[in-house]
């Protein structure tokens, strides 16, 4: 095991604690999504496990030495991880170049200003390498902190919400080559999100917090089919959620529904169409079923009365 945290007991102020015998394991070479709406305690959890802020009691084991917080340490953060937080922390008198290769020792220039284009390019930035990290974006700075981090092959990487200020396309692009990047090196990866469909293609595992309790730990398909609560449920999209009574009426087998995971047949529960979306790869449809609202995807628009299957 690459990194074990136990019982960990951490508060900002007293009597209110944030994370009461949280534990978590991860696997080297593994990526974890670490899941939960703002507020749930995504980046203390990793603000501590990187040893910026010091825990009340539990442990926090990494790589067989057991950690002892900012105390132990003379510059802080622990040697073998990289976290990019959500303030990036960058050089502001150096180069995109310069911040990249911060990391990378000087003694083979050649191999350093290749391994920083290689890495410049993962993040598509390699237009960016001589400019200032002032004359750039916010998701830009993002970006050349991600690059930084991934700079050293460090044990294990912490991205606290490295997609928030990427646009759609750039989004994909990143995600695609800094998970290949990841698995390629064998590293293992910490990422928090509030959007888990940005990360379950990749995931190994799925930790979800909902105010500061860790509530589920499964894999992405677990976690997709079978999911703890409404609130795990919602972090996956768009989700039609019913009650213990509405699911024994309508003799459904489970809470959570997908909007895919309903289907328009001849022979099911009568529903009427109140509209129909166009949506890009769906049309998106809104029904009433017996007084419930419910949204179905469908490859054709819908009209009028049809019938439904769970
Ligand atoms: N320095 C602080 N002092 C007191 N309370 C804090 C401090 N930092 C965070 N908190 C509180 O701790 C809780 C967890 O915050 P945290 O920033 O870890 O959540 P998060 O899940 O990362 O949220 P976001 O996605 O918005 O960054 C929140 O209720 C927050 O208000």
């Amino acid at each position: 095991m690459l990194l074990e945290v136990k019982n960990l007991y951490f508060n900002y102020q007293t009597n209110k604690p944030l994370f009461q015998n949280l534990n978590l394991n991860v696997e080297k070479g593994q990526i974890i999504a670490v899941a939960g709406e703002s507020g749930c305690g995504k980046s203390t959890l990793l603000s501590l496990i990187y040893g910026l802020m010091d825990w009340q009691s539990g442990e926090i084991m990494f790589d067989g030495r057991l950690l002892r917080g900012p105390k132990s340490n003379l510059v802080p953060g622990e040697a073998d991880m990289k976290f990019v937080a959500q303030n990036y922390d960058l050089m502001p008198y150096g180069t995109v170049a310069d911040n990249v290769g911060k990391f990378i020792s000087n003694i083979n220039l050649g191999s350093k200003k290749e391994k920083v284009q290689k890495l410049l390019d993962i993040v598509g930035l390699t237009d960016y390498a001589d400019v200032l990290p002032i004359n750039l974006s916010g998701g830009q700075q993002q970006r050349v902190a991600i690059a930084r981090a991934l700079a050293v092959l460090p044990k294990m990487i912490l991205l606290d919400e490295p997609f928030s200020n990427l646009d759609f396309s750039r989004k994909f692009e990143l995600r695609d080559k800094l998970f290949s990047y990841v698995k390629d090196n064998n590293l293992s990866l910490l990422i928090s999100t509030h959007d888990l469909e940005e990360v379950l293609p990749w995931a190994d595992k799925v930790i979800v917090l909902q105010q500061g309790r860790l509530i589920q730990a499964d894999s992405a398909k677990e976690t997709y089919e079978n999911p703890y609560n409404d609130y795990v449920a919602k972090l996956l999209g768009e989700v039609n959620l019913f009650t213990e009574e509405e699911k024994r009426e309508l003799g459904l087998y489970k809470k959570h529904y997908f909007p895919h995971q309903i289907s328009i047949t001849t022979n099911g529960v009568e529903a009427e169409v109140s509209e129909s979306r166009f949506a890009g790869s769906h049309y998106r449809n809104k029904l009433q079923m017996k007084g419930k609202p419910i949204i179905v995807y469908t490859d054709h628009p819908l009209a009028g009365t049809v019938f439904v299957q769970f």
